[in-house]
């Protein structure tokens, strides 16, 4: 078990009224208790996670840091179901994912997560409005157009519901990936380096987008960064070291998690 799990065991500063939805045991979005993943066997093997527990409250925007090779993505892969922990238990909402077989698994990612990646990850032949509603038609489900006009007004790319990916900033098209992370209405979503590719005023647009969406839309978002700025953006950013969670930090200045860090060895 981590050193400081009961510090960040429970993850839910707004009140009551948020926790109320997700898994009936603890009212979070997405739970862990007792996580391990391994990669390898023998003495090649590596352990990336060592046992974490963490409860993440519906509505909650939260950064996890950490240096190199602390597990970041791991625990991210871990948590959103995009790969199985060697043991232990992860919830989203009220499902128990971690034992669901893999096409199981992969129909409820469709359905209950949504994702940024770094790189966007359109598909170049589809227009904003088609890569929107993807999610949708690939779980066989049908369009529903004012929740999608929402989005992509709520992304602010109105006027450009009808271009291709290649036509696009990359802040219009780390945008087009939100509505789609959002189309579905989520359980939770799950960002990695979201800004890692954009100039500071588009990263901020994103990050100011991801922020709105905690708070008008109740989503709960987890956000993998290297960034220590990006990072103060979130309510609480949680600190990984060599598979552990070693401390969180609520309301963080940059310069705050810039020292913990430093604390934390190279990074
Ligand atoms: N597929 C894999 N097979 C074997 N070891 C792996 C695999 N993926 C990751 N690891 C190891 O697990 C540990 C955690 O890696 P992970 O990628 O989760 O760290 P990270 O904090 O995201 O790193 P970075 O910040 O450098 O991206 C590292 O020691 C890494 O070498």
């Amino acid at each position: 078990m981590s050193r400081l799990d009961t510090a960040v065991t429970t993850v839910d500063h707004r009140g009551p009224a948020r926790a109320t939805a997700g898994s009936p045991a603890t009212g979070s979005a997405i739970r862990l208790q007792g996580v391990v993943k391994q990669y390898g066997t023998g003495t090649s093997a590596v352990m990336a996670l060592r046992g974490i527990d963490l409860s993440l409250a519906r509505g909650s925007f939260t950064a996890i840091m950490g240096p190199s090779g602390s597990g970041k993505s791991t625990f991210l892969h871990t948590a959103a179901g995009l790969d199985t922990p060697t043991s232990g238990s992860v919830w989203i909402g009220d499902t128990e994912i971690s034992h669901l077989r893999a096409t199981r698994l992969a129909k409820f990612r469709r359905e209950h997560v949504g994702f940024v990646f770094q790189a966007y990850n359109l598909l170049p032949a589809l227009s904003v409005e088609e890569n929107v509603t993807l999610p949708l038609r690939l779980a066989g489900r049908g369009v529903d157009k004012p929740w999608r006009d929402r989005m992509i007004h709520s992304v602010g790319l109105d006027d450009l519901r009808g271009r291709r990916p290649a036509e696009l900033s990359g802040g219009q098209q780390q945008r087009v990936a939100i509505a789609r992370a959002l189309i579905t209405r989520p359980d939770a979503v799950f960002a990695d380096e979201p800004t890692g590719a954009l100039d500071s005023r588009a990263g901020k647009q994103v990050l100011d987008l991801l922020v709105q969406m905690t708070h008008e839309l109740n989503q709960t978002v987890v956000m993998v960064t290297h960034d220590p700025m990006v990072a103060a953006r979130a309510e609480r950013v949680i600190f990984l070291a060599d598979g552990a969670l070693v401390g969180a930090l609520e309301g963080a200045t940059t310069q705050q998690i810039v020292d913990r860090m430093t604390g934390l060895g190279t990074w």
